[in-house]
């Protein structure tokens, strides 16, 4: 058995003793194959199970070692830098390691499947051939397709075998989830005959075979392939009539592999780079100075809305492709809209793979193996396209940096932020982090020097600034009006709409949704098994918990007293659509919230309706907020700047902040100058006045001064436990019990804080709390603490316990206990 390679797994159980690698033997036929990163089938006690090499141990003991079974791809999905990765993100975030390995890796690799064998388009059955390749061929012609299995247990057919048909591209091989394929395939038509024994055919059909006759003569005029679904509907035949006509040798029928492109269908208009701006192109320089170099660097990109950024991400991409290395571009998924897809393709065409969750499952593999063949340079796509298996990272971009949305509120609950410094360090890869208003973190950071700062004051070509009004709504119900609009933001409508321009209001959805209250009591209708109000669905007329999906009919009676006094309360999206119904009729509204873009290519179809000038006002939640840039729009309404203020969260003033600019941000972008109303309850606030008055200077000063006084992010760092049990006593005392724990275990600067009742005390009948720790390491390295954390959530005794440790927690009143 010497000289036989030992490989180090980690399998697929995310369990606290199975969080190691196992050794296992490389047997000498999958010898070639076994990489790290590759997946691989091992024994485990009595199962089988999937898992990860991470690693070949120098040290080994080989006696008592099972042998891998299987290697399940023919390329690792994972490179060695991804496996490395995954290694530092389980420390950092807590999470077993086949957890942080999963996220990296597409869900159809995830599942069951199947490999299956076909010939592929290049075999030329007249090539010489002979021995196994001939034996595997045979069977493959003879029977269509065989498993990987059944062609490995043929005479001579070894693994490297079919590599290297398959590299050939004279063998497909091809993963099938279940019975869905995850390669698509499309079925092609050609004629396998010349066209004149094609006419020598037709003549000899009888005379009712007419279907098998058009469709001859098509082909005799038509010598090129077809795809069959196209052929049919263009001649108004059935497959039948194919059918008859290749087993009569005169057609013939082929399987191809396609990627299912999403955007198939749309061509994207090639767009050639714009001449900087001076202001860009010092931008511009300080990113491919160290690209050019391969030097690691941070930028932050702080410009304002319009002023040119995504263009110099363009240039900075094509200079990075230009060095034969490789770009990843992270935006928002709400802002990963058709337009801002349509700016990369039109750039980059071909070598761009688009990756969002609008997605299936096989889409996104499609996409995922075009990066990992290296068929495309760039990929664009949502947080986890930060996992983007390229070999030679040159440039990572993360547009609007400060969204939460990067930030992931499962396990691994990592932030794509830190990951993507991380991986831009091992690659010497440039990190730039775009945005009109940097998270308080990133500014932070940039000010004292720890990234490289970029700015951008102006818009392109100087258009001016929207001058931006705030409306006190305290004051207009002073004087009467209880309308959900003011009477300078109805005004700046008509006028808006009058001139024969386009509108966008906005209305922050959280905190701000309808609910039911009863003004007897005061009492609002609840779930009952989360503490949380429930939330009015006018379309079906009922009453629903957005937490757990709880659903009932409206009430007729309040169910705390009785009384009949029930009625809505709050502004939704409805409710202001019903009322500009009422005060401005005619108006032609769009909606865009969660009910009406549930379904697939809602929020595409709805843009571009607008786009096209289809109606007068988009109105809608945050997903409206940011990317659009549309040129009509020339009114920016704000329904109620403060309803995200006053959540218990110390970034709410931040939020407010940097909402307010981006959506101000959407109005007079192209060469009509455009105008926003701000309406508020707290005109006063430091984070409204500012965003108002475009000072973000200033904002940001204050804010940090704030945080640096009440000691939050970026002046410490933050540890949230959430526990949570069905037993309100039970998790009392579980949560004593931890800060008893911990709180002589603390890292340096530590602070405990808790347990208190967590923001929504209770959801799906499990009663919630939470301590938070705030501590000094400001940098990314695990601490000992981890580990005290870990012993923590290891030594919890109480099955129906549950703790989730969320680091850096983007949003104190969300978090999951998973
Ligand atoms: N150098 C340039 N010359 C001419 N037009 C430009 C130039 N750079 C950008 N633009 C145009 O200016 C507009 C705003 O640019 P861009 O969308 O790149 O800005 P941005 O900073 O990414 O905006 P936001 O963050 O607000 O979405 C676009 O219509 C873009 O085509
Ligand atoms: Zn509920
Ligand atoms: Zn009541």
């Amino acid at each position: 058995m010497s000289g036989e390679r030992v490989a180090s797994v980690v399998v697929d159980v995310a369990a606290e003793a199975t969080d190691k690698p196992f050794d296992y033997l490389v047997p000498p036929e999958l010898e070639e194959e076994v990489a790290i990163g590759s997946r691989v089938k091992v024994p485990f006690g009595p199962r089988k199970l999937v898992g990860y090499v991470v690693g070949f141990p120098a040290e080994r003991d080989l006696r008592h070692l099972k042998p891998i079974l299987d290697v399940m791809d023919l390329t690792p999905p994972l490179t060695p830098e991804l496996v490395k990765l995954a290694r530092w993100m389980a420390r950092v975030y807590l999470c077993p390691w086949i957890t942080a390995l999963q996220a990296m890796v597409p869900a159809v690799l995830k599942g069951k499947y199947r490999r299956v064998l076909r010939l592929g388009p290049g075999f030329v059955s007249e090539g010489f051939i002979a021995g196994a390749e001939e034996t595997l061929v045979r069977a493959l012609q003879k029977k269509g397709e065989l498993s990987l299995k059944e062609a490995l247990e043929l005479e001579g057919v070894s693994r490297s075998l079919v590599r290297r048909m398959a590299e050939k591209g004279h063998l497909v091989v091809e993963e099938r989830v279940g019975d869905r394929t995850t390669r698509k395939r499309q079925t092609w038509i050609s004629p396998a005959q010349p066209a004149a024994v094609l006419r020598e055919a037709a003549g000899k059909l009888p005379k009712n075979a007419l279907r098998q006759r058009e469709m001859l003569h098509f082909f005799i005029e038509h010598r090129e392939d077809i795809l069959q679904p196209a052929l049919l509907s263009r001649l108004g035949a059935t497959k039948s009539t194919v059918d008859r006509l290749v087993d009569k040798g005169l057609l013939h029928r082929e399987e191809r592999e396609t990627y299912r492109d999403p955007f198939a269908g749309r061509s994207f208009e090639k767009t050639e780079p714009l001449s900087l701006t001076p202001a860009q192109e010092s931008v511009f320089q300080k990113i491919v100075a160290p690209l050019r170099e391969g030097r690691h660097r941070t930028v932050l990109l702080h410009g304002v809305t319009g002023s040119g950024k995504t263009e110099i991400y363009l240039q900075a991409i094509t200079e990075t492709l230009n060095q034969g290395r490789q770009a990843i571009v992270l935006v928002p998924e709400i802002s990963l809209t058709p337009q801002m897809v349509k700016r990369f393709k039109g750039r980059f065409g071909g070598r761009v793979a688009v990756l969002h969750s609008g997605l299936s499952h096989g889409e996104r593999y499609d996409e995922w193996r075009k990066i990992r063949t290296g068929e495309v340079q760039v990929a664009i796509g949502a947080r986890s396209a930060v996992f983007a298996p390229f070999p030679d990272l040159g440039l990572l971009v993360i547009d609007e940096e400060h969204e939460n949305s990067y930030k992931q509120e499962e396990q691994p609950r990592y932030h794509a932020r830190e990951v993507a410094r991380r991986r831009c360090a091992e690659h010497g890869a440039v990190l730039v982090m775009g945005t009109a208003t940097p998270s308080v973190e990133s500014y932070y950071r940039a000010r004292v020097g720890g990234y490289d700062w970029a700015q951008l004051t102006e818009r392109v070509h100087n258009r001016p600034f929207p001058p931006v009004e705030v409306v006190d709504l305290r004051e207009e119900l002073r004087s009467g009006n209880r309308s959900i609009f003011s009477r300078s933001l109805k005004e700046q409508l008509q006028a808006c709409v009058d001139r024969g321009d386009q509108a966008v209001l906005f209305l922050n959805r959280r905190g701000f949704s309808t609910f039911v209250l009863c003004r007897e009591c005061g009492e609002s209708v609840e779930c009952p098994h989360c503490d949380i109000s429930l939330t009015y669905h006018r379309t079906n007329q009922t009453l629903r918990c957005h937490y757990c999906g709880y659903t009932r009919q409206v009430p007729r009676e309040c169910p705390s007293c009785g009384s009949s006094h029930i009625r809505y309360f709050g502004t939704g999206t409805q409710r202001v659509e019903e009322e500009l119904a009422r005060t401005m009729p005619g108006l032609r509204v769009i909606r865009m919230d969660v009910d009406t873009t549930r379904r697939k290519g809602a929020h595409e179809r709805l843009l571009t309706a607008f786009g096209k000038g289809k109606a007068d006002v988009l109105l809608g939640t945050q997903m409206i907020a940011k990317g659009l840039d549309f040129p009509g729009v020339t009114l920016v309404g704000v329904i109620a700047a403060d309803t995200m203020l006053h959540l218990p969260d110390f970034r709410a003033a931040e939020r407010t902040f940097q909402l307010l600019t981006q959506v101000s941000g959407r109005a007079g972008r192209h060469d009509k100058p455009g105008r926003v109303v701000i309406q508020t309850y707290s005109p006063e606030h430091y984070s409204i006045r500012m965003a108002a008055e475009q000072k973000a200077e200033s904002f940001y000063r204050e804010e940090c001064r704030l945080r640096k006084r009440l000691r939050y992010p970026p002046f410490c760092r933050l540890f949230t436990l959430l526990f949570s049990h069905p037993d309100r006593v039970k998790l009392m005392q579980a949560g004593s019990r931890a800060a008893r724990f911990l709180a002589p275990r603390l890292p340096e600067g530590g602070e405990l804080l808790g347990p208190v009742s967590a923001p929504i005390p209770r959801i799906k009948d499990r009663y919630r709390i939470q301590i938070i720790i705030k501590y000094n390491n400001l940098t990314d390295e695990p601490t000992g603490f981890v580990e005290t954390l870990r012993g923590l959530k290891a030594g919890l005794k109480d099955p129906e316990l549950r703790l989730g440790i969320d680091r850096d927690g983007v949003s104190l009143s969300a978090g999951g206990d998973g």
